[in-house]
């Protein structure tokens, strides 16, 4: 029985954990994994004689990282088709309030396998006790995974979410970082690289820098897209950031199996280096923050609060009026995930204090991380945002083009990403969007709308697995159309308007079943 046979029967007490090998028996007191020699069933105290439970017998988390669109999702389906053996439970966060990925991905999700979605924040900001819950949650409901594999957000910076499983105890007890995984776009990383925030964005980091920064390992991906040339650049631009980890070049995210699970090239010893860096850059930051904000109360005549204010706009909180150089910007009202107005509560790291207070554990490892638990939350550039649509019936595929050649027009500079799953007339298919900057692809998918089923189910009738997706269709929601942009400044009332502008007038409901165009819309 593997390390991942993981049974938690109550949490507390003695616990057959892990393994019908005696040998390989932990118990687990007082959260704490013991010896079973050890274990006094009379003895609640967990000071004396507990060790820290062997890393063999912990579920293996591999963090997935990369910038928008750089081809995490395809990596996460690409696994999940070309093993099946291992059980392995997804976990998808995304940026924004509208979901996709789990769209994309649920349909390789076998019966053992799970998929869960955190959408109610970036997962390197808001839900980091939503990981902790969720990670928790499978031990407790019995569940057995080989692998976790965590698709993080294009924009995640990866410090806090490898701080949850390093301070975390009851996390540390089950799970372990198995490896960081970046996967990396080969055309555009060099841009995204280049990308700063805007001046009164302080202490906001440069995501794609920090996720190749913590990873053991790199996908160079989408190889296909570049020249020799480009690619030698795009691998002096990783190496730059980090010459540790080793670099494999893929297309569409295939790498040897063996070369993505299981690694445990997970390193603790250099992640904490990293985490220490930033959070000393991260205190300057924001005390230069303050000074500058001290200086600008200074100036300023009858307004006693600046400095105050200035102080949280550098904690990232949600001032709304202006605050000097230090700029508690009016973007974060335009911010509607969770990026904005929630310095408090990412300030108190919970988990974070607890192992301090605690003071249990590996006490070297969480020493030095532990000015991380009052890391600011506001991570990212609070001018990059996203919009999530779901609109009802379907859209009009020209209208559609014309609003997308219109939308790249205005900004395709700043459109880091678009992805959805759209419906349109006349079109008894579901078609899945993809846009990374100037490529954007929209292709059908097999899945039908549900008034499209009857037809299909019938032809089919005599296929088990066909008739049973037939079904898996005819049961989804009626006919709509979801899509996010994710990207620089975006004006939401222009695009939601635009785009409600490309909804056919008859939702394509009574379409006829005839099969969707090969290829797809290029929008
Ligand atoms: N040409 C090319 N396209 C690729 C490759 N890998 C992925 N893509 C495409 O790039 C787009 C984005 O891929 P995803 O896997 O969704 O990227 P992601 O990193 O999950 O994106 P976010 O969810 O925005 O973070 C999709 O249209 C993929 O089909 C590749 O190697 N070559």
């Amino acid at each position: 029985m593997s390390g991942a046979d993981q049974r938690d029967q109550g949490g507390h007490g003695a616990v057959d954990q892990f393994s019908d090998d005696e040998e390989q028996q932990y118990y687990l007191q007082d959260g704490v994994n013991r010896d079973p020699e050890e274990v006094d069933p009379d003895d609640d105290s967990e000071e004396e004689g507990c060790y820290e439970i062997p890393d063999e017998v912990k579920t293996p988390v591999v963090i997935l990282l990369g910038y928008l669109g750089a081809g995490k999702t395809t990596l996460v389906n690409y696994i999940l088709k070309e093993q099946r053996d291992l059980k392995i439970c997804v976990i998808e966060n995304e940026f924004g309030a509208v979901s996709i990925d789990d769209d994309l991905v649920s349909e390789n999700v076998r019966e053992s396998e799970d998929i869960v979605v955190m959408d109610n924040g970036c997962v390197c900001c808001t839900v980091r006790g939503d990981l902790v819950k969720t990670l928790l949650g499978f031990s407790g409901k019995q569940k057995v995974f080989d692998f976790i594999l965590l698709e993080t957000t294009g924009l995640a910076d990866p410090s806090p979410i490898v701080s949850t499983f390093n301070l975390d105890q009851d996390i540390n007890d089950f799970y372990r970082v198995d490896s960081l995984i970046c996967v990396v776009d080969a055309k555009h990383i060099g841009q995204q690289l280049q990308r700063q925030p805007p001046p009164e964005d302080v202490g906001k980091v440069n995501e794609a820098a920090q996720q190749l920064a913590f990873a053991d390992r790199i996908l160079l991906n989408k190889t296909d897209l570049v020249s020799k040339e480009e690619l030698e650049l795009a691998k002096k631009h990783i190496s730059q950031v980090n010459a540790f980890a080793e670099i494999i070049e893929t297309q569409k995210s295939r790498a040897p199996i063996k070369q993505l699970l299981g690694l445990s090239s997970f390193n603790l010893e250099r992640t904490l280096e990293l985490l220490e860096a930033e959070a000393a850059a991260e205190a300057k930051a924001a005390e230069e923050a303050q000074q500058r904000a001290a200086a600008a109360a200074g100036h300023a005549h009858g307004h006693s609060h600046a400095a105050e204010d200035a102080g949280a706009a550098a904690g990232g909180g949600g001032g709304a009026h202006a605050c000097g150089d230090a700029g508690c910007s009016h973007d974060h009202g335009h911010d509607h995930h969770g990026h904005g107005g929630h310095a408090h509560d990412h300030g108190h790291d919970a988990h974070g204090e607890k192992r301090k207070a605690d003071g249990d554990g590996d006490g070297a490892a969480h020493k030095r991380a532990a000015p991380l638990g009052s890391v600011v939350a506001t991570r990212h550039n609070t001018k990059v945002g996203s919009i999530g649509l779901t609109l009802p019936g379907s859209l009009d595929v020209a209208l559609f083009n014309e609003f997308m050649a219109d939308l790249m027009e205005r900004k395709a500079a700043d459109m880091y990403r678009c992805k959805g799953v759209l419906s349109f007339a006349g079109q008894p298919n579901k078609y899945v969007f993809q846009g990374v900057h100037e490529q954007i692809v929209c292709e059908p998918t097999p899945h039908l709308w549900p008034d499209a089923v009857q037809d299909d189910a019938d032809d089919s009738s005599d296929d088990g697995s066909a008739a049973a997706a037939a079904a898996a269709d005819a049961a989804g929601p009626p006919r709509h159309s979801k899509i996010v942009f994710i990207g620089y400044d975006l004006d939401k009332e222009w695009i939601e308007q635009a785009l409600r502008r490309a909804l056919a007038a008859d939702d394509g409901s009574a379409a006829d079943g005839a099969a969707a165009e090969e290829g797809g819309a290029d929008a």
